[in-house]
């Protein structure tokens, strides 16, 4: 048997994902989307869009490049300095960082929040469910009793004392017009997508071009290492920052070929 073949469709554990593959990250990332479409928390597109993401990472090297470390740091800074930070929760991060994302959210002391691009109560209460299996006490997404302005679709809900108060949202793998939406809001958006030229991540004012899979807990990392910074410290990290720069890092390092 190959190492492919033994993680085809019918695997039904990770365990049996061979470690020593040179590719173990990734098809670990494809199983657990898998996964996340079998238990109704990931929809069928989210396969697309893991398709996607992939082929960026193949071209990144599958490493946090210098400048996406260093944006996970600014990520740190930002949240460690909101007054009301949100963390943006889809089917596709809830398959891959469930655990991650409410270590961060203690680490940062932020709310979680489910926000869908498709929108069903059945996949916003299994997410939520599947958050609160991995330690999370309180999710919120579930009200919907907001909008995003000037969005249109499901995905303009959110919760009143959620997403739509928040100062600062981490918005991972999120689709380009509520990106833009939320910053017409006058959001500080923190986006982790692996496609530099994605919308999304090209209106953000920290745009971290990683696999969400190191960067989450990355940031988590940071946000530790900062956790006793005065605020004038957060506040020089955050100024530092060139936003395009570390857009155009990434992208120069995708068009090296250099792996
Ligand atoms: N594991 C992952 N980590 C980080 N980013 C990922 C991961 N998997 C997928 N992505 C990225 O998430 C994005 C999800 O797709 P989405 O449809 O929301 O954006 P898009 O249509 O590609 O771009 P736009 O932001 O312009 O709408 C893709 O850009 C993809 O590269
Ligand atoms: C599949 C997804 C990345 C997420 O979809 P959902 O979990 O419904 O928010 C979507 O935004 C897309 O790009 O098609
Ligand atoms: N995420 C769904 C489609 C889009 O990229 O806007």
């Amino acid at each position: 048997m190959t190492d492919y073949e033994t993680v085809s469709a019918d695997v039904d554990d990770e365990e049996e994902i061979p470690e020593d593959h040179p590719r173990y990250q990734d098809l670990l990332t494809r199983h657990r989307i898998e996964r996340g479409v079998e238990k109704g928390i990931t929809h069928l597109q989210g396969m697309h869009a893991e398709g996607r993401g992939s082929a960026f990472d193949y071209l990144l090297g599958e490493e946090t490049i210098p400048s996406a470390d260093e944006a996970e740091r600014v990520a740190a800074a930002h949240l460690l300095l909101a007054e009301r930070p949100v963390l943006s929760i889809n089917g596709n991060v809830a398959a891959l960082v469930p655990g991650e994302m409410v270590e961060l959210a203690d680490a940062v002391d932020a709310d979680l929040e489910v926000n869908l691009f498709n929108r069903t109560p059945e996949r916003i209460e299994a997410i939520a469910d599947h958050l609160r299996e991995y330690g999370a006490e309180e999710v919120k997404g579930l009200e919907a009793d907001a909008r995003i302005p000037n969005l249109d679709h499901q995905r303009a809900k959110v919760d009143a004392d959620g997403i739509y108060a928040a100062d600062v949202v981490v918005v991972p793998l999120e689709d380009g017009d509520r990106a833009e939406a939320l910053e017409e809001m006058g959001k500080i958006e923190i986006v982790i997508d692996l496609n530099p030229l994605s919308r999304s991540p090209r209106v953000a004012e920290v745009p971290i071009v990683d696999n969400i899979i190191r960067a989450v807990p990355n940031v988590t990392a940071h946000a530790r290492e900062l956790a006793d910074a005065d605020e004038a410290e957060l506040r020089a990290i955050v100024d530092s920052f060139d936003r395009e720069n570390a857009l155009r890092t990434a992208e120069e390092r995708i068009r090296s070929g250099e792996l």
